[in-house]
């Protein structure tokens, strides 16, 4: 059940405490209360999810985004790399976490990604093979909801229809644009080929979109996991408005430290949540190291500056910050087929509103983009430039040129293109004792040159795709014009105008067991602390060539049946 507030709780000694509903703490706390006789508590900072209208139409994503309650609010320090700017780091603030705020885009990354997982961490369970069921256990696919003809739009073999969360195609496309895409790669097939599937652990190609949609609807951890047959169990509690300030009750046995409960700040008072087997933190990449550090778990020297007494050493917590850095490239098309016919025109959008009330149908039941690709930049342009490849390998993309069809302005497509490999890194650290100041957040964006590099050869291959013949009568301007600039100009341009692309994992990361860096063991357990994981998306070691939620939800997954088996 979800609790608005502590005192309807029946009590506050579980066996479990998971801290932060969100995309991974919902998969750990509904896995672990398929144990009856285990109890749990799951304590979130933000808001309900229920009725939240921007959350439930897919359309509405970017309503989402804006300063509001359903929002940590965050920007990172300022960027060297972006010239001094700064840059916009969403978080949720409401359960189902960023599950239930972010962009809906499906998608796993490459095999490879997992397999350096497994090799970074010495544990084959972390490989792309082992983890496969884990994504299953995840996926429940689910026919797009205008019911059209999905045959060579995906393949049925490397998706699931048996798990929780919804996966789609979309449900409204944009026929003559995406006429225009798959012509193009026809037109194009050596860089741009068609990938029938990009989930399939070989996403390099250019293939349709996935979402995280099911009848028309956002599915989040909030409306999957917590669904109707899951939220009345006895045994789980679920309390909102609960933000967690710091671990408490340190006790230490056999030389080895460990918490009994979780401090939480409720309606202006303290209140413990005690734990009596282990303690999970699900609070992602910003909250995770943040609850660590206030706990005195972190870096001795930069604790110590804050007067917060160290009990234990660990220099990896909120290190090895990685996001992807992205840019926008826009133009003008001789079309009315395209979304500002719809949010430019409140007829129209009172008419799709309509629809998607009557339905759940129509173009509100998308998020307006059609296509995603993946592409490698060839290892002699790498290797000539004096640069190291940084994807996991050969199947890798180095390069998202995604989100075809989001427009920026009237009659316009607009592409979005992201570095998914980033050498530079970052941090999120602390710079107040107090627990409840923002954290703060350095994405390090664009420090290395190959991720200007990059950035730079990605918006390269993006011009020539819309040179293929079939955009000639289509696309009228770019607009904002970059075809001519020299590379010294395209690198100012990637500076002035890069964002983030929110898939800040790598804070909390995970090593081998034994490695002298490492927040977490490949079990997810804190190194140097008894009864205390991480799961969520900040233990990931490195970012993958792709989007994260996919990956958070597999690693849950998995996370959770560790938790379940050392318990069993
Ligand atoms: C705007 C945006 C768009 C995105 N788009 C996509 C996309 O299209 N596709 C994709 O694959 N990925 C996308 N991502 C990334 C993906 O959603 C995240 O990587 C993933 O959801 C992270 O999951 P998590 O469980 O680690 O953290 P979260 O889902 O953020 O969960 C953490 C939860 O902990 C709570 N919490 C934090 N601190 C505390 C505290 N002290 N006390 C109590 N509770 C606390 C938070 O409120 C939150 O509910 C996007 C992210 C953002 C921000």
């Amino acid at each position: 059940k979800v609790y608005e507030d502590v005192s309807q709780l029946p009590g506050l000694s579980y066996d479990f405490v998971v801290v932060g509903g969100g995309t991974a703490g919902n998969v750990v706390e509904n896995r672990l209360t398929e144990n009856p006789d285990f109890t749990v508590l799951v304590l979130e900072a933000g808001v309900s999810n229920e009725g939240v209208i921007d959350s439930i139409v897919p359309f509405f994503v970017t309503n989402l985004l804006q300063p509001n309650i359903y929002e940590w609010n965050y920007t990172t320090v300022p960027q060297p790399g972006l010239n001094g700017r700064n840059v916009g780091n969403p978080r949720a603030h409401i359960l189902g976490g960023c599950s239930t705020h972010n962009e809906m885009g499906y998608t796993r990354g490459s095999a490879d990604d997992y397999d350096r997982f497994a090799a970074v961490t010495g544990d084959p369970g972390w490989s792309w093979d082992r983890l496969l069921p884990y994504f299953f256990k995840n996926e429940k696919w689910t026919p797009p909801v205008d019911q059209h003809d999905t045959r060579g739009q995906y393949n049925p073999a490397v998706h699931s229809t048996n798990g929780i969360d919804s996966v789609s195609l979309s449900g409204s496309n944009w026929p003559i644009f995406s006429r225009h895409i798959i012509e193009a790669t026809k037109q194009l097939p050596n860089d741009w080929s068609f990938n029938l599937d990009m989930n399939s652990g070989k996403p390099l190609g250019l293939g349709w979109i996935q979402t995280t949609i099911g009848g028309g609807m956002r599915s989040s951890s909030a409306t999957s996991y917590l669904g109707p047959e899951f939220i009345h169990r006895k045994n789980l509690h679920v309390l909102l408005h609960a933000q967690v300030s710091k671990l408490a009750d340190a006790s230490r046995a056999n030389g080895k430290l460990s918490f009994g409960g979780v401090q939480f700040l409720q309606g202006g008072k303290f209140f413990t949540g005690k734990a009596a087997n282990e303690i999970i933190l699900s609070a992602g990449s910003v909250g995770t190291p943040g609850i660590l550090m206030h706990s005195g778990i972190g870096d001795q020297a930069a604790l110590t500056a804050l007067k917060t007494p160290t009990l234990l050493d660990l220099p990896s917590v909120g290190q090895n910050a990685t996001d992807q850095p992205s840019v926008g490239l826009g133009w003008t098309v001789n079309s009315t087929q395209t979304l500002d016919s719809i949010s430019q025109n409140s007829t129209r959008f009172d008419e799709a509103f309509a629809e998607w009330n009557r339905s759940h149908t129509g173009p509100f039941s998308a998020i307006g983009t059609t296509h995603m690709a993946w592409l490698r930049l060839a290892p002699e342009e790498l290797g000539s430039n004096g640069f190291t490849d940084q994807s996991a390998g050969p199947d890798s993309p180095h390069i998202e040129p995604g989100g075809f069809g989001a427009p920026p302005g009237s009659h316009s497509i607009a592409v979005w293109i992201v570095v998914l490999n980033p050498l530079s890194r970052g941090s999120v650290t602390i710079n107040s004792s107090d627990p409840f100041e923002s954290p703060v957040i350095d994405v390090g964006f664009l420090q290395s040159n190959i991720d200007v590099f990059t950035g730079r050869e990605a918006i390269k291959k993006v011009l020539n795709f819309f040179k293929a013949p079939i955009w000639r009568d289509y696309i009228i301007a770019p607009i904002v014009d970059v075809e001519n600039l020299t590379d010294d100009a395209l690198d100012q341009f990637i500076r002035n105008s890069a964002s983030a692309a929110f898939h800040l994992v790598g804070t909390a990361a995970m090593s081998a067991k034994g490695a002298r860096y490492g927040v977490v063991d490949s079990d997810l357990r804190v190194k140097g602390v008894s009864r205390l994981r991480i799961i969520d998306a900040s233990v990931f070691p490195f970012v993958p060539s792709s989007h994260t939620q996919a990956g958070t939800y597999a690693i849950a997954e998995r996370g959770a049946d560790l938790v379940k088996k050392a318990w069993a």
